[in-house]
């Protein structure tokens, strides 16, 4: 198969969609790559090494999408990218589409076959291409949140793990899933007060098995939040119901009632947002605020560490990759449930129950597109 590797366009976005390590397996097994220049040299990713591991470097987006049968990527296609998308052309990388209607009209125009990383599930269940980024992000939850914390950044003026003879700062996290039990691991580390919340009480069993009193777990229900929010000076938002809109779960009434110079990191916000005054920020803006509380919402957060991430990503992406080169998309996806999880957009078709749901579309099941 001719796989096809464009530049990330996203503003301060450095990952790229196959490392050179990558791109070897790929060739190894008699498969072609085409690498746009410098897709990976903001991260020490050279054409050099590129061409060294058997790929082809071509100039522009616009030939790796024109020739290309698969792209892989990082982030959403961009408006730009998804007019270059054509029909059966494999689309491979995160979309994140319940809370984005543009994006998922510009693929089901291109009927091309768009298989979400964020949707795909493991063996062991979980998101097993998803985590790698959610622990990127659980853990520069705390370090964005302490940094913003800092008067000079808009906030109240706080360090989270106090001094001796001054009490530390309370971090609150809603959601124990991947996001938030690595943004717990730093909360505990820089020695704040941590509470962490979630509806799954086998998963708060878990983490007090491992914290014990070190850290408040609670079940997650409207009072429980308000408790925890008026209380906190950093509060992380990481919850996620698979492929659908983040519930809203801190409203702006609340908002309106936490301390003054208080942060929020909302993690969840390339699903939408766990909070109700979020909305998507960059990393080149990466705050706003409301109601004197400073709101963080970078739907790319893992982009800052674009060299870590892009490696963590890679070893989470490759062996879909290979089974989609190998065997096209039909075989692959029909070979394997949890790929076909995958699948969010078909020939025109929305084809992932959440996202139709959301969006208001007729879900059609993948099944009936394989044959
Ligand atoms: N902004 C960014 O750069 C990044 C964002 N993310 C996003 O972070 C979010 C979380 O991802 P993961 O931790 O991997 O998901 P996960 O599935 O591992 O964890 C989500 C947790 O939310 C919990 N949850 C669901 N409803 C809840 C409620 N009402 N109250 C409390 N908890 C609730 C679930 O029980 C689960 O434990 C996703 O939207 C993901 O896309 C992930 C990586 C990077
Ligand atoms: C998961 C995601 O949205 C990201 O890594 O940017
Ligand atoms: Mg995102």
């Amino acid at each position: 198969m001719l796989v096809g590797v464009p530049k990330e366009i996203k503003n301060q976005e450095s990952r790229v969609g196959l490392t050179p390590a990558s791109v070897k397996e790929l060739t190894l097994r008699g498969h072609q790559v085409l690498v746009q220049t410098n897709a990976g040299t903001a991260i020490g990713l050279t054409d050099a090494m590129y061409l060294g591991a058997g790929a082809s470097i071509v100039d522009t987006a616009k030939e790796v999408f024109a020739r290309a049968e698969m792209i892989v990527k990082v982030k959403e296609p961009q408006a730009q990218e998804c007019a270059m998308l054509h029909e059966d052309q494999i689309l491979y990388t995160y979309l994140h589409l319940a809370p984005d209607p543009e994006q998922t009209r510009a693929l089901m125009a291109s009927g091309a076959v768009c298989l979400a990383y964020e949707t795909i599930t493991g063996a062991n269940g979980g998101l097993p291409l998803l985590a790698p980024m959610s622990e990127v992000a659980g853990r520069m939850a705390i370090q964005a949140g302490a940094a913003h914390l800092e008067k000079s950044k808009g906030g109240m003026g706080l360090l989270l793990g106090g001094v001796p003879g001054v009490a530390p700062g309370h971090i609150a996290i809603i959601g124990a899933g991947v996001v938030g039990t690595n943004a717990l691991q730093m909360a505990v580390g820089i020695g704040a007060r941590v509470t962490i919340l979630d509806k799954n009480i086998d998963r708060l069993r878990q983490l007090d098995l491992i914290y014990g009193n070190r850290v408040a777990t609670r079940y997650s229900n409207a009072h429980s939040i308000e408790e925890a929010v008026f209380d906190a000076d950093l509060v992380v938002g990481g919850v996620l119901v698979p492929g659908a809109a983040a519930p809203k779960l801190v409203t702006a009434a609340m908002i309106a009632r936490m301390k003054p110079g208080a942060v929020v990191v909302d993690v969840a916000i390339d699903q939408g947002g766990c909070f109700e005054t979020s909305h998507a920020t960059t990393h080149e803006q990466p705050t706003y605020v409301v109601d004197g509380v400073v709101h963080y919402c970078v739907a790319n957060m893992p982009g800052a560490v674009a060299r870590t991430s892009t490696f963590a990503l890679n070893n989470a992406t490759i062996a879909h990759a290979l089974a989609l080169a190998d065997k096209g998309w039909r075989r692959a996806v029909a070979a394997n449930p949890h790929l076909k999880q995958g699948l969010n957009v078909c020939h025109g078709h929305v084809t992932y129950e959440a996202v139709a749901h959301a969006l208001g579309y007729t879900y059609v099941d993948p099944d009936t597109l394989l044959v």
